[in-house]
């Protein structure tokens, strides 16, 4: 049976599997795994390891799914690299190594490190056709991937949910459902031809601005007021002047150029959230 569709072979076969591996995609769940390990504090390099390989089985399993369904079943895409076979067996392997990562997550932590990890998998399959369709889920449920791994990431290591990995659940849940929105207005024109409902399609180019950088906006007040309350290390402020930086430019850039400058200010962002948890340098000088 043929994997790829403009060959046969191993070679193909790889290329062809290797082409669902979206970095720019992939690189946020993984590292927000490590950055909920770090919030916890000690790290064990085992469960971070096997919660970071559920979460990237999570997002190729979207990644395919979603070809799957905009190449094969609704004709939307020009082409895709495998075959509707080919996508059926992928996500078969991805859903089973998701599997065995969620199970031993259960084995070595507990069951509510399961309960936890296996939503991820609910959101990443379920993207296309159902979650893609409609503006809320579409825009969000990248987003809460991403906030159930920094979850995940910290249960496995903690054993327990504290408010400081909840309160980062939720300003990243904010902050990239803005970001998404900006991300959508890019296909603004072709979305609303084939009549796929994201904010821009639903409300309007002008007002998904206003909705993103609003959902931004919130984001950072957010980080401001739990790092006043010192909830959050002060450091964190940093990283909030960084992005609201970045955000700055973007308002004045076209949807493609602001897609980029957010992403890009979204790992800056992360980063020194990285670094403000790890050592605070803003919180040891007060
Ligand atoms: C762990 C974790 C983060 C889980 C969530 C996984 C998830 C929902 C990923 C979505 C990835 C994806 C297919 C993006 C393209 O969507 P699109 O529909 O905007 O793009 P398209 O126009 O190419 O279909």
């Amino acid at each position: 049976m043929a994997f790829a569709r403009d060959g046969t072979g191993i070679d193909a076969t790889a290329r062809a599997l290797w082409s669902q591996v979206h970095p720019v995609f992939m690189t946020p769940p993984l590292a927000a795994s490590l950055f909920g390990a770090i919030l916890a504090g000690s790290v064990d390099p085992l469960l971070a390891a096997i919660h970071v390989i559920a979460m990237f089985a999570a997002v190729y399993t979207a990644h395919v799914k979603d070809g799957y369904v905009d190449f094969h079943l609704r004709g939307e895409d020009d082409d895709h690299p495998l075959t509707a076979s080919g996508c059926q067996i992928a996500l078969v392997l991805s859903t089973a190594v998701f599997l065995l990562c969620s199970v031993l997550l259960a084995v070595l932590v507990d069951v509510l490190a399961f309960v936890l990890v296996v939503p991820t998998w609910v959101i990443a399959y379920h993207h296309a056709p159902q979650l893609d369709m409609n503006p809320v889920t579409a825009t969000t449920g990248y987003p809460l991937g991403i906030s159930l791994s920094v979850l995940g990431g910290f249960y496995v290591q903690a054993a327990t949910i504290t408010a400081v990995p909840l309160g980062f659940a939720i300003v990243f849940l904010t902050l990239l459902s803005g970001i998404k929105v900006i991300d959508d207005a890019q296909d603004y024109a072709y979305d609303r031809s084939i009549e796929k409902r994201t904010v821009a399609v639903s409300v309007g180019p002008d007002r998904a601005y206003g909705v993103a950088y609003g959902l931004m906006t919130v984001a950072l007040l957010v980080v401001v007021a739990f790092a006043i309350a010192r909830l959050f290390p002060l450091t964190s402020l940093l990283a909030v002047l960084a992005f609201a930086a970045v955000a700055g430019v973007a308002r004045r850039a076209d949807p493609e150029l602001a897609t980029m400058l957010l992403i890009r200010g979204s790992y800056v962002f992360l980063a020194v959230l990285v670094a403000a948890v790890r050592f605070d340098p803003v919180g040891q000088l007060v």
